[in-house]
This record gives C-alpha cells, structure tokens and sequence, in this order.
C-alpha cells in the first residue's frame, strides 16, 4: 500500500517540485494538496500542474483539516503562519508532519512534537546535512581559534534572512564550541571590528540562485571552507518526500530533522 501524503503549499517553487516526486516515487502517492483560500485554481485538478495531460482526481484544497483527515503523513512548505495552522492541525488528526519552511524562530516545534512526530529541517538535501555533519566536526577539531563566516546566497524573492540553512550552520558551530548562540552571532551591519569567537553571517540575494552556503573558519595564516550549492530543488523535494516515508515508520511522537536520515 502506497504512503497518502497530503502537501501544503502546493503552488509554490517547493509545493509544485513536491509533487512532481509523485510520479517517480512508487512508495507514495498524493493525498490532497492545499492551496491559499481565495486562490484561482481552488477546485482544479492537480494532474496538470504536475504536468500530466489527463486529471489525476485529486483538486487543490484551501481546506488544510480536509487534507490532514486523508493523508497519512503531511509536508508543509509554506510561510510560519500557515505552517503553525498545520502544526495545530498535526496535533488534531494525530498525523505526522513534516517541515521545510524557514524563518519560523520564536516558534517552540516541542511543544507539538511531545504530542505527535515532527520532522523539521532548514534544508532537507542530503548533501547539506551531510555538509552539517562535517561542520560539527570541522569546529570541534578547529577549536575557538579560528574565526567562522557564514555566507548564503538565494534568490531575490526569499523572504527570510539568514537563511534557515545558515542559522542551523551558526548553531551547530556554537555548539560545537560550547558557546551560547544567540550572544555570539556576529553583524557586520555596523562599524565595530570583529570580535573573537563571534560568528559572522553575511547574506546575498539575487536572481534566480536556489541556494548556496559557505562555512569558513579563518585564522591569520589559512581558511577552511565547506561549500554547498543546490542545483536544482528537486534535491530538497526528494529530501522532504523521503522524510515523509521515514517519519511514518517512526510515529513515535517527537521532533525529528534531516540529520537523523544521513
Ligand atoms: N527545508 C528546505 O529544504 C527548504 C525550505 N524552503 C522554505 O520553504 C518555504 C517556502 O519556500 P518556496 O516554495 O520557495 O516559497 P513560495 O512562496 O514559492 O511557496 C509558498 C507557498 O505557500 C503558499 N501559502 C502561504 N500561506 C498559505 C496558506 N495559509 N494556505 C495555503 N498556502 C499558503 C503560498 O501561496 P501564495 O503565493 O498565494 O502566498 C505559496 O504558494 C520558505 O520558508 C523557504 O525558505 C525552501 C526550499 C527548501
Ligand atoms: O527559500 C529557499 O529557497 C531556501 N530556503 C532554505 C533555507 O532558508 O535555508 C533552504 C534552501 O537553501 C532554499
């Protein structure tokens, strides 16, 4: 039996990649997929947005509870406002979710995650979580001595800054070092010279870029740096749609990340 899956945000850059793993995927299959109230293709067949010549029988929703009552497992790319409707929505219908949506900080995922399973990540490619693995070592090995830069590029619609990717990169850097994140972040948005041990983050927006990040530690005589670039977003949708099959294996409540699947 093929795993439903439900998908929220199915008209955007994310949604509609998501659902073009459905053709592919043979373990699953779409349960619903919802759309913003008031959109114009509320009610029409997802068969050819995900560019099929014929209906699939499955109509764009508005209706995030409809979608949670038939599929066994829901993926959330959207906005943090939409995202916590689903994380409410999750707790109702005792479903597994799983979230790729960023700029979420304030947000307490545990408090849902105690009741039901979560699976959140800033970035669900397997590249960049192996990338994160390798950051967590890079910084125990390196020490404090070296100062770490951040940098992330994406493209000029992108609505949060830093990235969800670099902030999970900075938190597992102060980790790492034993250091309070939120006291050791680094803005280079004003004159003073960089203080040690913080940790710089420096942004970049333009056109059509899906997502590069850079780590770097730097100290007076060299630079480490470890590097990812997304070529295409179906590695984040592959990502998320494997996570969906593996958060229905593991119903267990709790808060999950990419970083148990690698
Ligand atoms: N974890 C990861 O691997 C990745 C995470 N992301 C994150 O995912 C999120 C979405 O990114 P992206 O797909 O590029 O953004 P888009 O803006 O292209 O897509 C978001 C979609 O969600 C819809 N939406 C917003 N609110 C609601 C609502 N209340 N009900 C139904 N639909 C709603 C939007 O509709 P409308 O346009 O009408 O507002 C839009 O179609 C961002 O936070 C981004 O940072 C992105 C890529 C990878
Ligand atoms: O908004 C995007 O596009 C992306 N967002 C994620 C993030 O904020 O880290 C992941 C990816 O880099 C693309």
């Amino acid at each position: 039996m093929k795993i439903k899956v439900g998908v929220i945000g199915c008209l955007g850059r994310m949604g509609k990649k998501i659902l073009n793993e459905f053709i592919t995927n043979t373990k699953v299959e779409i349960a619903g997929a919802v759309a913003r109230l008031g959109s114009e293709y509320i009610g029409l067949d997802i068969g050819p947005i995900v560019g099929n010549n014929c209906n699939l029988g499955i109509k764009i929703t508005s209706s995030i509870s409809e979608v949670f009552e038939s599929s066994d497992v829901v993926i959330d790319f959207t906005t943090k406002e939409c995202m916590l409707e689903c994380l409410k929505a999750a707790v109702k219908f005792k479903k597994p979710l799983v979230i790729g949506t960023t700029g979420i900080e304030g947000l307490n995922l545990k408090e849902y995650a105690a009741k039901v399973s979560i699976l959140w990540s800033a970035n669900m490619s397997i590249g960049v979580n192996v990338l994160l693995k390798l950051v967590k070592e890079a910084a125990k090995l390196l020490g404090n001595e070296y100062d770490v830069e951040i940098w992330e590029m994406h493209h000029n619609l992108k609505k949060d800054s830093p990235s969800g990717t670099a902030i999970e990169f900075g938190k597992a850097v102060a980790n790492a070092a034993k250091v309070d994140f939120e006291l050791n972040q680094y803005s280079h948005n004003n004159s003073n010279i960089r203080g040690k041990g913080g940790i710089g983050f420096a942004v970049s927006r333009g056109g059509g870029v899906i997502g590069d990040h850079s780590v770097m530690f730097v100290n007076s005589d060299e630079r480490v740096e470890l590097n990812h670039k997304a070529i295409d977003r179906t590695t984040f949708a592959r990502g998320a749609v494997q996570a969906a099959i593996w958060l229905c294996e593991n119903k267990t409540p709790g808060l999950y990340s990419m970083q148990d699947l690698v």
